[in-house]
């Protein structure tokens, strides 16, 4: 069975008082969802608060961000081996902030994920075209580079410990979600691409959506077939928005 999964993008946000009354609030309302996996990837500073007050409950810890190197003189970086330290099961790779403010390129979001997979953290590759690639229609031909940069660097097989999550660049935090048809149709665009290399990671890798997900529009893109969860930025900063959205699922 495909795995069905919600993810909490909280970006650059929060702060320990405020963390603390979200997680008070989420906590119990999710507790009782069992048939999905929750996850909740806070900034750096954050990820052992969250630990210590998730610990027991049914919500996972992921990070932002990783190095693509194991150790060393990086100074401002993070390793996969630290993430995993302090108690994290994803971490996102390539998320499109990334890729666009901070210039990481196809071949850094290969090294990054397969750093994840080496300190056996649960990588989630960030696919996604911007306004320009999708109104010049160019959407297949960069989410096929993206991952195909991927799957050089690990190899089929290795994709199928990760996760993916398609997040058209246009769709975040704009409030302009892709509608369920287009996101739909991107899913099976990736698990097409995918099953040219293996038909059955194609068929139970866990694909995301994500960008301006909210509580009223969740259930119409969670009910498509290729579509096993979401990837929420903005409304997972809200308990009530965010446990409707896991509630769609
Ligand atoms: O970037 C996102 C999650 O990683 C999506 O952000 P929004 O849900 O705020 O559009």
């Amino acid at each position: 069975m495909k795995k069905k999964l919600v993810i909490a993008n909280w970006k650059m946000n929060g702060g320990i008082a405020a963390n603390a009354e979200l997680l008070g609030e989420l906590i119990p309302s999710l507790s009782r969802l069992n048939r999905l996996e929750i996850a909740i990837c806070p900034s750096f500073p954050y990820l052992h608060q969250v630990s210590m007050v998730a610990t027991g409950s049914n919500i996972a810890l992921g990070a932002q961000n990783v190095s693509s190197h194991p150790e060393g003189a990086f100074t401002g970086e993070v390793s996969a081996r630290m993430l995993k330290e302090f108690g994290c099961r994803y971490v996102l790779i390539g998320h499109s902030e990334r890729r666009t403010l901070y210039a990481e390129d196809d071949q850094l979001v290969a090294q990054k994920f397969e750093a994840a997979l080496k300190a056996d953290l649960i990588p989630v590759l960030c696919v996604g075209e911007t306004l320009e690639e999708h109104r010049t229609l160019k959407t297949q031909l960069v989410i096929a580079r993206q991952l195909q940069a991927v799957i050089e660097q690990v190899g089929i097989q290795k994709i199928a410990d990760g996760v993916i999550a398609y997040e058209p660049v246009w769709a975040i935090g704009t409030g302009l979600a892709a509608s369920p048809t287009q996101a739909q149709q991107v899913h099976f665009k990736i698990r097409q691409l995918l099953a040219q290399h293996d038909l059955s990671i194609a068929k139970s890798i866990c694909l995301l959506y994500g960008g301006s997900v909210r509580a009223d529009n969740a259930a119409e893109l969670f009910a498509q077939a290729d579509i096993d969860g979401g990837l929420i930025g903005g409304a997972s900063l809200d308990a009530e928005s965010f446990t409707t959205i896991c509630r769609s699922l």
